[in-house]
């Protein structure tokens, strides 16, 4: 088996965008009062001919400006939404921490929403359980994993839906800006937890601006720039290029 567990062939992403900049106010005013005016949908290109492959244990680390596409190529490797052309391909079972907590049922506890997250990766209730101890101590949740999500806020939300991530026993682990999650410390005890389950062989695809980070976790990089992939190569070179 080839040892290859992440493979992005040639994939473009569009996006069908419900209002064009061409049309003029004027004529949206105009079009609205007479009930005729449709928006005419605009096709906009988020992602142009992406290729990339990631080996068993590798960590990619992904870069760009704002809007350059890469939780876009996050989601659609995920398998969360199609490419409209291309090809992808994984092996192993991935982890998609991407906008962490957001399959959870608002009116359900944390606890039992922990059951749902986990169930959706394929856990029965039994295995849950035996990880619930360690999920609720990374959490420092407290008593507020008795509670119904809908009361927790969005720090909140995203360290349980962290927490639960880290002990699904990733072997893929795609990490889309985890430093949003949480305060200092837990952002901390965050890389720590993935640079654990790095040396334990886990494949990493990190979404990160901050070089430093990409430098800390990462063997390779990719930048891109407007949906185009513009650079990669070891993260040592990244580091030529800036000094
Ligand atoms: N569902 C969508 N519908 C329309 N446009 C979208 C959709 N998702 C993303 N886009 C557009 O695709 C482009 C790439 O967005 P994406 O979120 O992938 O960028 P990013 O590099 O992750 O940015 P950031 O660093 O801000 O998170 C943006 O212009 C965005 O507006």
């Amino acid at each position: 088996m080839s040892d290859n567990v992440i493979v992005v062939e040639h994939v473009s992403k569009e996006f069908v965008l419900h209002h064009n900049a061409q049309d003029s106010l004027k004529k949206r005013v105009v079009g609205l009062v007479h009930k005729r005016w449709r928006p005419k949908p605009h096709i906009f290109q988020a992602l142009h001919d992406v290729s990339l492959t990631v080996k068993r244990g590798e960590a990619l680390g992904l870069m760009g400006h704002n809007g350059s596409g890469k939780s876009t190529l996050l989601t659609l490797i995920a398998g969360i939404i199609p490419p409209t052309s291309g090809r992808i391909i994984t092996h192993g079972r991935l982890v998609p921490m991407i906008a962490l907590g957001v399959g959870f049922s608002p009116d359900l506890t944390g606890e039992e929403n922990i059951y749902l997250n986990a169930s959706l990766f394929g856990l029965k209730n039994r295995e849950t359980r035996s990880l619930l101890p360690k999920i609720l101590e990374f959490s420092e949740l407290g008593d507020f994993i008795y509670e119904p999500v809908k009361n927790y806020s969005s720090g909140m939300y995203a360290r349980l839906g962290f927490s639960v991530a880290v002990h699904l026993d990733p072997e893929i682990l795609l990490a889309d800006e985890i430093l949003s999650v949480g305060d200092a410390d837990f952002q901390q005890k965050c890389l720590a937890r993935i640079e654990e389950l790095r040396k334990g062989g886990m494949t990493l695809l990190f979404v990160s601006h901050q070089q430093n980070q990409v430098a800390q976790f990462c063997n390779r990089y990719m930048r891109m720039e407007k949906g185009h992939v513009v650079a990669s190569g070891n993260v040592s070179d990244l580091y030529r290029q800036v000094t």
